[in-house]
């Protein structure tokens, strides 16, 4: 609900909000301009008397004087019946260059109040801000639910892509952004009369004026004794007129003077309500706050950049989440599915399921895990689609699906079955989905069938399940789905460094570089395509196929494409069919591999520490994310292998990392030296400076073998404990992250 408040407004508003954001970013810069052309006294130097003698002296046929909220001081003179205007230097009184309002910020503030259009624009505009105010405020809570509360909203996010780009510029702008639609809806309202607007009627012409010989403008003590700081606006008397007088306007009010006595005959200060106009137009406009004017212009900037990763978020998330055009609503339909996924395997199985229980007739709603209603009104039958990540942990499309399990308030005659999707190579086979089996149980809800654990995406295990439920639910369902085998790629093995042969820990670093022409769509133009590697990140996963046609076993990337090669950290295992191939490979040898994206382990940006931990092999991904460290956030290593002689895997290069500072903090510990130490015992030793950087809003990322992996948690959560918080919540807001094999 509310991601659909914040999407769809956003998706029909974006081209509006942009204009409006473009050109009030661009008319933010007028205050700032104005400011620093404008010559300005400072307080307390010069009186608007002063100003106006020396006004008077370049200018005999001074009208009018207007000091604009920079500070720029304008005459108005009529000079041989002819009307001018002159920008003066409030020092000297002379004329700096002629006064022409600018027809290109003439033209950008017509674009801005009404997209140049007559009122129906501005009414456009108005309506325009006030969505803006709305995306603001469920943008606000969308931000919380996603960093797990309002106390976490400035920690580091987890993630990447336009999803991320859209979370930290948003962070960085709402408030900005939420103060210039605010200010403009209100300014909208009040011109449209949905809000009143102040009426300042300034004093009536005074009964009493001298009629005396007029005396010099600087001699006045009206206007002595008013700073030009002050000054809004003197008009002059009509010449040759002893009744008229000066009217005199300043911040604090308005009055007139009289021309022979300089008398101020009557004044009428400004009207709080007036006061508050002028407040929030120049919260609005930056006029006469020059640098909140700039800052609100940067906010303004991010807005373009917002829409087109806000529509690429809204349209991936369309095309992976299952949000398919005969979709039932939540409230109506007789059967949900839930789908828990990462990398989106899931959710074909999830619309092959979709597609086929609506044929049979039923009304089904489909949704993302972490979308659970508080309850279904209509529904029969519950099922849940979830693969596992991690140490049995559940997929970014399900991350928030027990927490809200607690509110869930099912009707008992609701049964549930759930579908885990998993790998048996990962010790914790469909761990999550157990977990999710058990949790619905508890809450009192009975099964439609018990759960079942689907192997590596199988096609035919997918294919029984269903025939199972046919039987259930009285119609048959004939689910076919298998989805196609990811395109794989050639490499060639570039390099390779071997380590741990002394220590009975045979790991390698292998470099690799494209052997076969790049597949972008440009380079399907070309008559020979450069070879390119695919895009990837450090942390992703090569998927590598053995040579005699297995399936595919994932390695963690230690490299970003941008790096130039794709490198791997393979530990040879004992009668490991791949690791074995692996190691085998003579530069020049291929393979055959794909890029399985784990946009879930990645380190954050931003300036809170980042701490790494890892043992053996698993020092690959880490030391991708150290070399792409080049902003110099603070990163901290912990790395535990056996022996300092003989598998210290990257030393010369985490040593250059130090020396550069993209690394902050190495910490190394040897299970097979003099010290016998573990990664895990070199935490404790250091357990202070690490709660201070856990304090700090620090994440931790994690990648090596299961047992280090448990290990690692025991400790971190005997040093949160006198935190009152551990690593389950450090987990829930994207600040424990986990590559485990
Ligand atoms: C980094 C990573 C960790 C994984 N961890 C587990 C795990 O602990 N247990 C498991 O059964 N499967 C694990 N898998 C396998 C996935 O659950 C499986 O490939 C699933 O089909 C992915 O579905 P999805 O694309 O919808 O997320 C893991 C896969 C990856 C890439």
């Amino acid at each position: 609900m509310l991601r659909k408040l914040h999407g769809l407004p956003g998706l029909f508003a974006a081209l509006f909000l942009m204009t409006l954001a473009i050109t009030g970013a661009v008319l933010a810069l007028a205050p700032a301009m104005d400011r620093a052309a404008a010559v300005i006294p400072a307080a307390g130097e010069m009186s608007v008397a002063e100003l106006a003698g020396r006004v008077v002296a370049h200018y005999p046929e001074t009208e009018q004087i207007v000091r604009g909220p920079s500070g720029a001081v304008i005459v108005y003179y009529n000079r041989d019946g002819q009307p001018g205007a002159d920008l003066v230097n409030a020092l000297t009184g002379e004329g700096i260059a002629p006064y022409e309002p600018s027809a290109f910020f003439t033209w950008i503030k017509d674009l801005h109040r009404s997209f140049l259009l007559d009122n129906s624009g501005r009414a456009l505009a108005g309506v325009m801000a006030a969505v803006m105010v709305l995306l603001c405020f469920s943008g606000i809570l969308l931000l919380v639910r996603r960093t797990g509360g309002w106390k976490a909203l400035l920690r580091p996010f987890a993630g990447s892509g336009s999803k991320r780009i859209h979370a930290e510029l948003a962070r960085f702008a709402v408030l900005g952004l939420l103060l210039s639609a605010l200010t403009g809806s209100y300014l909208s309202a009040q011109r449209f009369g949905l809000l009143p607007e102040p009426v300042e009627t300034g004093p009536t012409f005074p009964a009493e004026v001298s009629g005396g010989q007029p005396a010099a403008v600087s001699s006045l003590n009206a206007l002595m004794a008013v700073d030009l700081n002050e000054l809004r606006e003197l008009v002059f008397p009509y010449p040759d007129d002893p009744q008229d007088v000066y009217s005199l306007t300043t911040s604090g009010g308005s009055g007139f003077a009289d021309q022979a006595t300089g008398e101020l005959l009557k004044f009428q200060p400004r009207s709080e309500a007036s006061l508050v106009q002028q407040w929030i137009v120049s919260l609005h406009t930056g006029e006469g706050l020059w640098w909140l004017g700039l800052i609100l212009g940067i906010a303004a900037l991010t807005v373009p950049v917002l829409s087109v990763t806000g529509i690429t978020s809204w349209w991936q998330r369309r095309r992976s989440s299952g949000q398919f055009l005969d979709n039932a609503n939540a409230a109506q339909a007789d059967t949900i599915i839930l789908v828990g996924s990462e990398a989106n395997a899931t959710w074909g199985f999830a619309r092959e399921l979709h597609t086929s229980l609506n044929k049979a007739g039923f009304r089904v709603h489909c949704a993302e895990m972490n979308a659970l209603a508080e309850y279904y009104p209509q529904a029969a039958m519950l099922f849940v689609l979830t693969s596992t990540y991690g140490d049995g942990d559940a997929p970014a499309s399900a991350r928030q699906f027990m927490a809200r399990l607690s509110d869930f308030r099912g009707e008992k005659t609701l049964q549930y079955a759930v579908l885990g999707f998993g790998d048996r190579q990962f010790p914790n086979f469909c761990q999550f989905a157990l977990n999710v089996d058990a949790a619905l149980a508890s809450k009192g809800l009975s099964r439609l069938h018990p759960v079942e654990l689907i192997d590596r995406c199988s096609a035919s295990q997918f294919s029984e399940w269903g025939d199972k439920i046919s039987g259930i639910v009285g119609t048959p369902l004939a689910l076919t789905y298998d989805p196609l085998p990811p395109p794989t790629v050639k490499l060639a093995l570039l390099e390779r460094a071997d380590y741990g042969l002394a220590v009975q820990a045979p790991t390698s670093i292998l470099r690799f570089k494209a052997a076969q022409p790049g597949r972008g769509w440009w380079q399907k133009w070309l008559p020979r395509a450069p070879e390119t590697l695919p895009p990837f990140e450090a942390g992703d996963l090569l998927g590598v196929m053995p040579p005699q046609g297995q399936a595919p076993r994932f390695y963690s990337l230690a490299s970003s494409v941008t790096d130039g090669v794709l490198e791997i950290c393979v530990r040879k295992q004992p009668g490991g069919l791949c690791s074995g191939y692996l190691h085998e490979l003579r530069p020049g040898d291929r393979i055959d591999g794909f890029i399985r994206p784990n946009p879930g382990f990645r380190p954050a940006t931003g300036n809170t520490p980042v701490i790494l931990i890892g043992a053996g092999a698993g020092i690959g991904p880490l030391t991708g994310f150290i070399r792409k460290n080049t902003e110099r956030h603070p990163m901290f290593l912990y790395w535990g292998g056996r022996n300092s002689h003989s598998d210290f895997l990257y030393q010369p290069e985490l040593g250059r990392y130090l020396d550069d500072h993209r690394l902050t903090g190495l910490n190394t510990a040897f299970s097979r030296s003099d010290e016998r130490a573990y990664v895990q015992d070199k935490l404790r030793q250091d357990q202070v400076a690490v709660r201070q950087m856990i304090e700090k809003g620090a994440q931790i990322l994690v990648c090596g073998g299961r047992d280090m992996a448990a290990g690692v948690k025991q400790v971190i959560d005997d040093i949160l404990r006198p935190m009152a918080t551990d690593v389950d919540t450090l987990r829930s807001q994207g600040r424990y992250l986990e590559d485990v094999y």
